[in-house]
C-alpha cells in the first residue's frame, strides 16, 4: 500500500490551524469550505455528488480508496468536491468490479488531497469552531504564502453555485407515456433521476435558470426541484420559479436544495448551520406517521423552524432527532412537499424511498 505521490502536503484552515501530511490525488493547490462526512461507505458517490461543489471533504472513515472506483457508482460525470482529507489512503484496491484506483481517478480529474493526517482531530476542531474555509497544497509549503491563496477563497454563505453544475441543454429520461415531470437541475444526483425514471416518470431535465414559462410549454403534470450546491438564500431566479410552480397548483416535490427553495418561496428563511449534516445515519422522525427513518444527508444550510411555525401555508412533516432541525415540509392546501435529506440514499440506507411513491400517489 504505497502512494505514487509521496510529497509533503499542507492543510491550512481559515483560523490559522495547520495540519501536515502527504499528498494524494492531483499535485497542486485548491481551497474550499472544509466539511466532514461520517459515512462508512460510498466515497465515490459522495465525491461526485454535485451538492459538494466548492467543498473539501474530510472522510471520518479511516480507510479510503480500498475498493477503488467504478464508473457505475458516480452521481455525476466527475468528482465535484474540490479536495479530500483522508487518514489512511489506499492506492491499492481490491474489488473485482472496480475499474481503477482512487488515486488515478482523483489525478485524472485534478482533485488534490492530503492523507496521513489525524482526521479525528480535524473533525473535532471544526465541530467545535464551526464550518470554515481551508486550502490544501502539495506545492506551497510556506504558510504565509498559502494564506494569501486561502484569503481569495469565497465564503459559502452568499454563493450561487447551481448554475456551475447544472446541465446546459434540456434532456429527457424515463418512459414516454409516463407522468410528465419537469426536473429543475440545480446539481442533481444521477440516482435521484434513476429513482424517478424507475417509477415510470417521463422526466425532462432543465438547466437551473430555465424560466417557468419555458418548462410549461412541455405541458408537464408535475415538477421536481433537485438538490444542489451553494446558498439557497441568494438563488432569486430559483425561488421565483418555485413560486410560479406553487401558484400553478401542479404537484411539486423538492429534495435538499429543492426543499430550501420551497421554503424560501413561502417566505421562510434559511441559515448557515454551525456544522452541516453529512453522513448516512441521521435519525429523522416523520411527524405524520410517527415512524423513524435513518437517512442519508448532505447539507450545510437549513430552514428556520420558527418561520415555519408562524406560516399559515406550510407545516413541518419531519424533524431531525439529533438536533430538532426541520427535515421535511408540506404545504397545507397544495400538492407540495419536500425533504432536507436524501431519500434516493446513494450511498445510504433505503428507509426513505417511500417518498418517491408518495409523490406518485399525490399526483394521482
Ligand atoms: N444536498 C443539497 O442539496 C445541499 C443544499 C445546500 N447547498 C446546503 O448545503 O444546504
Amino acid at each position: 500500500m504505497k502512494y505514487i505521490n509521496k510529497t509533503d502536503a499542507v492543510l491550512l484552515l481559515e483560523d490559522g490551524t495547520v495540519f501536515r501530511g502527504k499528498s494524494i490525488g492531483f499535485h497542486g493547490t485548491r481551497g474550499g469550505e472544509i466539511c466532514f462526512n461520517t459515512g462508512m461507505t460510498g466515497y465515490q458517490e459522495v465525491y461526485t455528488d454535485p451538492s459538494y461543489y466548492g467543498q473539501i471533504m474530510v472522510n471520518t472513515n479511516a480507510h479510503i480508496g480500498n475498493y477503488g472506483t467504478m464508473i457505475d457508482e458516480t452521481e455525476s460525470g466527475s468528482p465535484k468536491i474540490f479536495g479530500v482529507v483522508i487518514n489512511s489512503f489506499s492506492e491499492n484496491f481490491s474489488r473485482f468490479t472496480a475499474d481503477g484506483s482512487l488515486q488515478s481517478y482523483l489525478e485524472q480529474h485534478q482533485i488534490p488531497g492530503i492523507c496521513d493526517v489525524d482526521t479525528r482531530s480535524i473533525v473535532r476542531h471544526i465541530r467545535d469552531k464551526g464550518t470554515m474555509n481551508c486550502i490544501i497544497s502539495s506545492e506551497i509549503h510556506d504558510i504565509s504564502e498559502l494564506q494569501k491563496h486561502l484569503d481569495e477563497v469565497p465564503s459559502m454563505e452568499g454563493l450561487e453555485l447551481s448554475s456551475k453544475v447544472s446541465v446546459t441543454e434540456p434532456y429527457e429520461i424515463g418512459e414516454p407515456g409516463g407522468i410528465k415531470l419537469v426536473v429543475m437541475d440545480y446539481g442533481i444526483k444521477t440516482s435521484i433521476l434513476n429513482q424517478l425514471a424507475g417509477r415510470g416518470f417521463h422526466c425532462k431535465v432543465y438547466p437551473a435558470k430555465t424560466k417557468f414559462e419555458e418548462t410549461e410549454k412541455w405541458e408537464p403534470n408535475a415538477y421536481f426541484l433537485s438538490n444542489g450546491p451553494g446558498d439557497p438564500a441568494v438563488m432569486d431566479y430559483a425561488i421565483e420559479t418555485a413560486k410560479q410552480i406553487i401558484d400553478s397548483d401542479k404537484p411539486l416535490f423538492g429534495i435538499c436544495l429543492g426543499h430550501q427553495l420551497i421554503a424560501k418561496a413561502n417566505g421562510i428563511g434559511t441559515y448557515k448551520m454551525h456544522n452541516g449534516h453529512r453522513g448516512l445515519n441521521q435519525p429523522v422522525k416523520n411527524l405524520l406517521t410517527g415512524k423513524g427513518e435513518i437517512t442519508s444527508q448532505n447539507h450545510g444550510f437549513s430552514v428556520v423552524s420558527e418561520d415555519v411555525d408562524k406560516s399559515e401555508l406550510v407545516e413541518i412533516t419531519h424533524i431531525n432527532l439529533n438536533d430538532n432541525t426541520v427535515e421535511g415540509l408540506k404545504m397545507r392546501n397544495k400538492k407540495v412537499f419536500s425533504v432536507q435529506y436524501h431519500p434516493e440514499s446513494s450511498p445510504g440506507p433505503h428507509d426513505s424511498r417511500y417518498l418517491f411513491d408518495q409523490f406518485i400517489s399525490l399526483i394521482n
